[in-house]
Formats: structure tokens, sequence, C-alpha cells
């Protein structure tokens, strides 16, 4: 488990982390979203005990980073997948990390084969594709067989199959009842692999949900047609359903389900032509949730438009 309370980290004047609280628990993937300079890479920084923070706590499985004898195999992390020495092979940047923290080589062969690394192993990480080399700091990640895996952007440089190859496997360690985090800025993408979403803007915490709920939420109610919308309309009104119309024969329902619109319209004999749920895609919803959070907007902001 990941638990980050009221973490805060301060640059001189710049609030990169501003009072975050959420927590990643065992047995799901947490998405960590944010557009860029929210803050992701800062406070899996401070998780991980390569920056402190100003103020607040974040932990892993009840300690900080720094109080774990054997921190590798507590949690595996990816936070810069280039952080290795471009002259070494792939093999003996493994051996190097398995032999200063107590792992054994089998495990090396298990970790090169899981990332699909076995026909590179022996070549030089210099000359790595930038999917290559996600895979092997993805690698190097799981090579203590941690508990808590937490990955900054792993998708990164992935060609489709990378990305697929990522989502299988980080729903594979969630299932094995691992805690997984792992941040992006693209919703699409981040909302099939996780069940779970902790959304940031300018350090602060937007949203903490679930992806089911951010469907729900984003529910843009249901389109009806009918000749006889008018009479419709009547027949649908309630203290919690609210109708707004495009046109003389376009209706669009909130606070009544695709379902119950359909019955209630069979039952008067109210013909339909249209009858379906709308939602604002998630991208959307992502975008309107961190428009103001924007750092670093193609729009001038003076400009007074809504970007
Ligand atoms: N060492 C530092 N000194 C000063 N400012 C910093 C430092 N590290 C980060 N920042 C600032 O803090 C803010 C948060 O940066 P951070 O890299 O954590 O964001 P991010 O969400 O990971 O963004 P990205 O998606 O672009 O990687 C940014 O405005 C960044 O410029």
């Amino acid at each position: 488990m990941i638990e980050v309370r009221q973490l805060t980290k301060r640059y001189g004047p710049k609030t990169a982390v501003d009072g975050l609280d959420f927590t990643a628990l065992p047995g799901q993937v947490t998405g960590f979203l944010g557009p860029n300079g929210a803050g992701k890479s800062t406070t899996m920084r401070m998780i991980i005990g390569l920056d402190r923070p100003t103020s607040g706590t974040a932990t892993v499985n009840g300690r900080r980073y720094a109080e774990h004898s054997a921190p590798l195999q507590e949690i595996g992390a990816l936070l810069e997948a280039r952080a290795v020495h471009p002259g070494r092979t792939a093999y003996n940047h493994l051996l190097g990390l398995a032999r200063t923290h107590g792992i054994p080589r089998t495990r090396i062969d298990e970790v090169i084969d899981m990332a699909g690394l076995g026909a590179v192993a022996g070549k030089r990480v210099g000359g790595f594709s930038l999917g290559m080399g996600q895979r092997l700091g993805i690698a190097s990640a799981l090579l203590g067989d941690p508990g808590v895996v937490m990955l900054d952007e792993p998708v990164n440089g992935l060609d489709p199959e990378g990305v697929l190859w990522v989502r299988n496997l980080l729903a594979g360690l969630a299932a094995e009842g691992r805690t997984v985090m792992l941040s992006s800025h693209l919703m699409s993408e981040t909302s099939l692999i996780a069940d779970h979403l902790v959304i940031v803007g300018r350090g602060r915490l937007l949203a903490d949900t679930s992806v089911e709920a951010l469907i729900q939420q984003n529910d843009a109610g249901v389109r009806v047609a009918s000749d006889e919308a008018d009479r419709l309309r009547a027949l649908l009104a309630g203290p919690k359903v609210t109708v707004s119309s495009t046109t003389a024969e376009e209706l669009t329902v909130t606070g009544l389900s695709a379902r119950e619109i359909g019955e209630i319209a069979n039952k008067h004999d109210v013909p339909l032509y249209e009858l379906s749920a709308q939602s604002v895609s998630l991208e959307e919803a992502f975008m309107e949730l961190t428009r103001d959070s924007i750092e670093y907007a193609a729009t001038a902001p003076s400009s007074g438009k809504a970007r």
C-alpha cells in the first residue's frame, strides 16, 4: 500500500506538490494522472525517498522508504527509464542491481523473460530504442519481486503491442495482490489500464475515483427522438428529471435511464425513433477537470477565451 498524507513540496517559490492525499491499495492498479507539470514525478520521487517532502508524509506499507531494510524487495520503481549506463548490457545492468540487493541470479532470467528482452539481453543499453529502455526499466523494477510497483509513464515510447504488454503485466501484478501505481498524462490509455484514478493538477488533488464512477459521473443524459416529443416531455416530468430539447423532435433527458424512458413511452404509445444514452468521453472529462491546471497552455492567457 502507498499512503500519501498532506504531502507538500516547495522548490523556492514554486509549490510542486500541494497538500496531496491519496492511497494506492493492494490488488488494484492506481492511475496517477495529471497534465505536464502537475507534480506527478515529484510525488513519486518523494515516495521512494529521492526527494524530501517540505511537509506531510509518503509511506510504503506503513513506513517511509528509508526505513525499509530491503527497499528494492518492498517497492519496485521505474522513474527515469534511461538512467542506465549506456555501455552496459541489459543483463549486466540487472546483474549489478541483483548483486547489490542480495537478489539471486535466477531472478534475472525471470524478469528478462517477463519483459520480452531475451533476444537483446546481451546488447548494450546505449543502442536500445525508447521502448526497449522502458521494458528494461520495468524489468529492473520487478527484479526484487516487490509487493508494490510504481512506474512513471511506463507506456511512453511503447508501440501498441508494448502498451498491451504493460496493460496485461500490470493487471496480472494487481491480481496477485500487489499494489500497482502508474503515472500518465493520457486519460484514455490510463482508463484502460487502471481501476482507480488519482487526478492531480498544479500539485493538488482534483479527483480520487474509480474509472467506473468517473464514467457514471459523466453521464450526459439520454437522447430521445419522437414526433410526439411534447407529449413525451410531459409524461417524463418528475422531481429529479430534467428535459431539454434541441429540435422539435429531439429531447435530452437526465434523471431517467434509457430503459425507464422506453417503458414510459411504450405504456403511453409514444413512438420513438431514437433512444440512446449519451456520455462525455473520459478524455473530455479529464480536460474539463484539469482545464484550470494546465501549466503550459498553448493559447495565450490574455486572449480571455476558453481553452
Ligand atoms: N528540482 C526542481 N526545482 C524547481 N522546480 C521543480 C523541480 N522539480 C519539479 N519542479 C517543478 O514542479 C512542478 C511539478 O513537476 P513534476 O515534474 O513533478 O510534474 P509532472 O506531473 O511529473 O509533469 P510531467 O508530466 O511533465 O513529467 C513543475 O512546475 C516543475 O517545473
